[in-house]
């Protein structure tokens, strides 16, 4: 058994916790060997609802659960976490975009930025799950100044999952025959699932499909109205599959990508592929052992290039937006 990792997971009280606590405890997270130390954070009206959740962590009785405390202070939650994972916000409802939550949740990722700045370990990894992600990422790491710019990443990995399976069940394959996905640009209406870098069964999965109207008209939009879809069919956001990417996007980031494959991970653009240096934007990526890269070399052409600058576009747009409200400083 190696040392307990300090994990803290916002809006611990919601839907999404509510999957992705049980499966951080049971070892999804961090494998076999390493125990965990749960530290929750909810709004105080929310607090007597995680009590209930924390009784029924104790009833699973995981052998790998060291401990689970509980506050309403981000001080006390943050203090020298390894890993944060800020799922708490509002969700959507039926007719919004991802977008309209800006103004309801963007100033909780002031405080928690600076909260993590001040307490995290220093060799703490954050993952941005509540909507909009990206935005809400970026406006932490503004205001982390002393927690180094690529700690902090926005979750586009539930849109990447999405993208596989679409693309598995029109080739009549199983998804791990489907490799090097990328979901490029927001976590929005706007992002841009890639089937022309990704392969099928080591091949062009384009080439493969072989039907770029399918591409355009199905494949795309499938994908990226996904999120709306569930809410219009569950009455409420994905809860389940967003804990599983989660868990999936923060455990390839600390344990590697597999040799020949990459994940999708909204992480501060470097200005690579065109991307405005600065923004939280989805991009190809392989991880290890923590770090994390951006894919180089993939030729865009004429269509993906519109596709990438548009959800680009929607990314500089929400980042005006909150400079202008004082939640970053320009
Ligand atoms: N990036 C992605 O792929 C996905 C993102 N989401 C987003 O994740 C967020 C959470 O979704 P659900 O769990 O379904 O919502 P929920 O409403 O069930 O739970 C959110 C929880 O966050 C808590 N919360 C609110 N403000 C907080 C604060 N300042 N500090 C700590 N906790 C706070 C609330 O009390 C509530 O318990 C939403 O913004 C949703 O849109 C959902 C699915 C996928
Ligand atoms: O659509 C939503 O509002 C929730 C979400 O981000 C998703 O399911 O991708």
């Amino acid at each position: 058994m190696t040392t307990p990792v300090k994990v803290a997971v916002t809006g611990a009280a919601g839907q999404i916790c509510y999957s992705l606590l049980f499966r951080i405890a049971s070892g999804q997270l961090l494998g076999p060997d390493t125990k965990v130390q749960l530290r929750l954070l909810e709004i105080t009206p929310a607090l007597k609802a995680l009590e209930g959740v924390v009784m029924e962590l104790d009833d699973c009785a995981f052998p790998l659960l060291d401990s689970v405390e509980i506050s309403d202070d981000a001080n006390t939650v943050f203090d020298g976490v390894n890993v944060a994972m800020l799922v708490g916000a509002r969700p959507r409802g039926k007719g919004m975009e991802r977008s309209d939550l800006l103004e309801a949740n963007g100033q909780i990722f002031t405080g928690q930025g600076k909260a993590l700045n001040d307490h995290a370990a220093d060799d703490v990894r954050i993952t941005v799950t509540g909507n909009p992600a990206n935005t809400n990422a970026l406006i932490a790491m503004h205001n982390a100044p002393d927690i180094p710019t690529e700690r902090f990443s926005a979750l586009t990995r539930l849109d990447h999952n999405r993208a596989l399976t679409q693309a598995a069940q029109k080739a009549s394959v199983s998804t791990p025959e489907v490799t090097k996905m990328t979901i490029w640009g927001n976590h929005s209406a706007t992002q841009y699932p890639d089937l022309f870098h990704a392969e099928i069964g080591g091949r062009n999965a384009a080439e493969v499909i072989g039907d770029q109207a399918w591409i355009e008209n199905d494949f795309i939009p499938t994908v990226a109205q996904r999120g709306a879809a569930i809410i219009e069919a569950r009455g409420s956001s994905s809860a389940a599959s967003a804990a599983n990417a989660t868990i999936e996007h923060t455990r390839l980031w600390l344990q590697g990508t597999p040799e020949g494959d990459w994940t999708s991970m909204a992480v501060r653009s470097d200005g690579s592929y065109g991307v405005p240096e600065g923004l939280i934007s989805s991009f190809p990526v392989t991880t290890k052992d923590g770090d994390w890269e951006i894919v180089q070399g993939l030729e865009i052409d004429e269509f993906s290039r519109g596709r990438i600058d548009a959800s680009v576009a929607e990314l500089t747009e929400e980042r005006d937006t909150v400079t202008e409200k004082g939640l970053i400083q320009g």
